[in-house]
């Protein structure tokens, strides 16, 4: 079913999974919106719907939020900055939500300043591989070699698979218990509503009442 009782298309929302859920769902309760269903931890439900205000949610990985809202799936996404730039695909960047904030970092050992302030051939390892290019090629000029972890990116380092990392620091404690430090900085990240780009013509008036609610409530 894509249109509600009294006529109206589903606007529908891809929203993060797992850190940045429930701040999204706390800011949508502060305009009005709310899914009561969603809230249930043991659920396995995947899709939820108010039907009262015509709009539909999902929770999806946070790679796979561009994708949905890309293709039109969703009309409208919450995703981290860092997953929009790594993905790269093409919707409106709307609102600055200011939750999820972090900073994308270049960490290692106290060791490795000195291998990249002189330029040295370095490993990099990171879930983020396209914005450590940009940054080392783009931005630096920096020959580097660049390895895809999926996760615990502080590891490699630590191993020896890599000389520093690029990844996220929000506390800095997981560096500092591993005895890794900042060195240089990418990047400020926070969590960003995203737009279809088709949704937003369609859905012009909807989707901009939307936006300023939001703006109003943060
Ligand atoms: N300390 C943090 N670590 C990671 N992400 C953070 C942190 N603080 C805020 N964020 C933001 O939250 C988003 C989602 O983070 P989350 O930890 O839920 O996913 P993930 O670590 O990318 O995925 P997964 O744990 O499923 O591999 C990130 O893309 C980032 O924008
Ligand atoms: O500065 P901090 O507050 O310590 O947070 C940063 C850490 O949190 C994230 O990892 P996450 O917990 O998502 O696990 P992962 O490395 O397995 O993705 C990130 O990759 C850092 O490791």
């Amino acid at each position: 079913m894509n249109a509600t009782d009294d006529g109206k298309r589903y606007l529908t929302f891809a929203l993060t999974k797992g850190r940045l859920a429930k701040k999204t769902l706390e800011l949508l309760e502060k305009v009005g919106i709310t899914c009561e269903e969603m809230k249930d931890p043991d659920s396995r439900k995947l899709i939820f719907v108010n039907e009262e205000l015509g709009l539909k949610f999902f929770l999806a990985k946070g790679p796979d939020v561009p994708t949905y809202v890309e293709y039109g799936a969703a009309d409208i996404g919450v995703v981290g900055k860092d997953t929009l730039v790594e993905e790269g695909r093409k919707m409106y960047e709307v609102l600055d939500l200011g939750f999820g904030k972090c900073r994308m970092c270049v960490c290692g050992p106290e060791s490795a300043r000195e291998k990249l302030a002189h330029q040295e051939q370095i490993r990099v390892a990171t879930k983020y591989p396209d914005i450590a290019k940009d940054y080392f090629y783009n931005q630096k000029h920096q020959t580097v070699e660049i390895i895809k972890l999926n996760g615990s990116i502080e590891l490699a380092p630590i191993v020896g698979l890599s000389d520093v990392i690029v990844d996220i620091v929000e506390t800095g404690s997981t560096l500092r218990e591993n005895g890794l430090g900042v060195l240089e900085e990418v990047m400020p990240l926070s969590a960003r509503m995203v737009v279809n780009q088709v949704s937003m013509k369609m859905e012009s008036e909807r989707i901009t009442k939307l936006i300023q609610d939001l703006r109003a409530a943060l």
